[in-house]
Parts: structure tokens; C-alpha cells; sequence
């Protein structure tokens, strides 16, 4: 079968932040290939750079040096409507929901505001029905949510309302940093199998940024591992993990002993 097209690449990339002795290289001349429909996880410890890299992925940060090129063309992010048209197709999730919302809003302004975004002029009865099936696509009821500020959700309410949003929004990427890691398990593995669910429906590219070997295993097709700024492994999933080549690798496999039995991640 024909590998999926590649939509985003980076061809050597580095980001250098400071000057002189606070000089400090984040990201160390990465390259990769994310292809369409693909879950890829970039795994590391904290401070590694996946941070970094996320934003140059988004266009929030430049390349110091190196190119990322996304449907094999050169970004173009100088102009305000260029960013805009860009972030049309390449979305993402945070750690900490509250910084996504515009907290002074409510669920329905929240839901109502990513129709806009799009400039689709709908009905009002069709846009009802697209929160709904939003809402119903994470399991939220909406007529019980949509008077709600962000603060009177839980925390996995509000990540699931996250998913919602991009479900609606359907951009061709999502980078999600770290969604998982201010949740309980049981909420974790209902976000992660929703992640998965949304790759289902939209062929969606999710790029999975994590510092849980584990958690990237599970809901990954392909896995790259960043050790300060440098990708030392890449490849699929199962050959990264079950057969590591690199001692930085085997040192994160070996911290998570389960990792080759079944996983329940609600337990
Ligand atoms: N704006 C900045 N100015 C200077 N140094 C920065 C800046 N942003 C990040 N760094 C440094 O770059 C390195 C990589 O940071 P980054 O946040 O990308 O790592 P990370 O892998 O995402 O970590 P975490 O998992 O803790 O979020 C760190 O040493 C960090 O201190």
C-alpha cells in the first residue's frame, strides 16, 4: 500500500534563543516527515525542546536556521491573513485548557466562535445542530454546558470541549502538548481514545508531544525521541519501542517496565 502523502517536513531545523554566554540551542537541527492521517509522538524528557519545536510547527516561533515546509512548499507566515489561512489547517491543544479559552466567554460563544472562524454564514438551526453533534462527539450534552464559563467545568470536561472545538474547526493537523497530563487516568485514556477517534473521522495528522514513552506507544503510528534538541531515534512505533537502538531510548523504555504488556490506561 502507497505511504500517505507528507504534509509537514522540516529540513534541519534549529532554534537558537539568547546571545553569548545565555545562548542556548533548544532545538539542534531536526529533520522529519510527518505524513497525512499519521499519530506521530515526539518523546522526551522536560527540556528536551518538544516545546520548541511545537511552536516553530505552528509558525508562533521562527527557525533560527533549516526550513519547514508544510504540503512540500515553503511556509509563508509574514502577513496576518497568511497566518490566518495557515492556522486554518494546523491547530493545537496545550496542557492547561484555560490557556486555549477566552475565559470570559461561554461554552456556546466558545463552540459558536469556531463557525465564525471558518466565515461559514449558517443558519441558526444548523449551527445548533453542529454544536450539538460537537458536543455529542466527546460525549458532552450541550444543553447542559452551553450556559457554563470554563471555570464550572472539570478538567477533563474542559479538555474534551478542547476536542470539540477541533472537531468542529477539523484543521488537517493538531499538535496536542501534553493533553493529557492535568487529568486522572480514567479521563486520560477517554481523551487519548478521542484523539484517536478524531484522526478516524477527519484523516486528521496528530502530532503527540509527551514525555510518556508509554502514552505515545499506545497512540502512536510512528514515534521520534528528542534527547537536549536532537531527534536520536525515529520510526515506527513498534520497531522504536520494541526494538530500541539508542541508550537514551532504552533508558525511557526502561522506566515504564509494562510497556510491552496490554495497557489499561483507566487503571
Ligand atoms: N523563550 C525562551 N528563551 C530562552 N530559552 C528557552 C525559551 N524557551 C525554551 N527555552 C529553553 O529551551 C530548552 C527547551 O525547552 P522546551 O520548553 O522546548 O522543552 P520541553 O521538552 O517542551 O520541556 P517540557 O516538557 O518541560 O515542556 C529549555 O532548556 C528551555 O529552558
Amino acid at each position: 500500500m502507497k505511504r500517505p502523502d507528507v504534509l509537514l517536513s522540516g529540513k534541519n531545523v534549529t532554534k537558537v534563543f539568547g546571545y553569548g554566554k545565555n545562548k542556548k540551542t533548544a532545538v539542534h537541527d531536526v529533520s522529519f516527515d510527518f505524513h497525512e492521517g499519521e499519530i506521530v509522538s515526539i518523546v522526551g524528557e522536560s527540556g528536551s525542546g518538544k516545546t520548541t519545536l511545537a511552536k516553530m510547527l505552528l509558525g508562533l516561533l521562527s527557525e533560527t536556521s533549516g526550513e519547514i515546509l508544510y504540503k512540500g512548499q515553503p511556509r509563508s507566515l509574514k502577513s496576518h491573513a497568511d497566518r490566518k489561512k495557515y492556522w486554518k489547517d494546523i491547530q493545537a491543544i496545550f496542557q492547561d485548557p484555560f490557556s486555549s479559552f477566552n475565559v470570559f466567554y461561554k461554552v456556546e460563544r466558545l463552540l459558536r466562535d469556531c463557525i465564525k472562524l471558518q466565515g461559514l454564514k449558517l443558519s441558526e438551526e444548523k449551527q445548533l445542530e453542529m454544536m450539538k453533534d460537537a458536543c455529542s462527539f466527546v460525549n458532552l450534552k450541550f444543553e447542559e454546558l452551553h450556559n457554563k464559563y470554563p471555570f464550572e467545568l472539570s478538567g477533563g470536561q474542559m479538555q474534551r470541549l478542547m476536542i470539540a472545538r477541533i472537531f468542529m474547526l477539523h484543521p488537517k493537523i493538531l499538535i496536542a502538548d501534553e493533553p493529557t497530563s492535568m487529568i486522572d487516568a480514567c479521563s486520560r485514556s477517554t481523551i487519548l481514545d478521542m484523539l484517536l477517534k478524531l484522526r478516524e473521522a477527519n484523516n486528521m495528522t496528530i502530532i503527540f508531544i509527551t514525555h510518556d514513552v508509554g502514552l505515545a506507544y499506545y497512540v502512536s503510528d510512528t514515534i521520534y525521541i528528542m534527547e537536549k534538541g536532537q531527534f536520536v531515534e525515529s520510526g515506527p512505533a513498534d520497531e522504536v519501542i520494541l526494538n530500541p537502538q539508542h541508550p537514551y531510548t532504552k533508558q525511557l523504555i526502561s522506566d515504564v517496565p509494562k510497556i510491552h504488556e496490554e495497557w489499561n490506561l483507566a487503571i
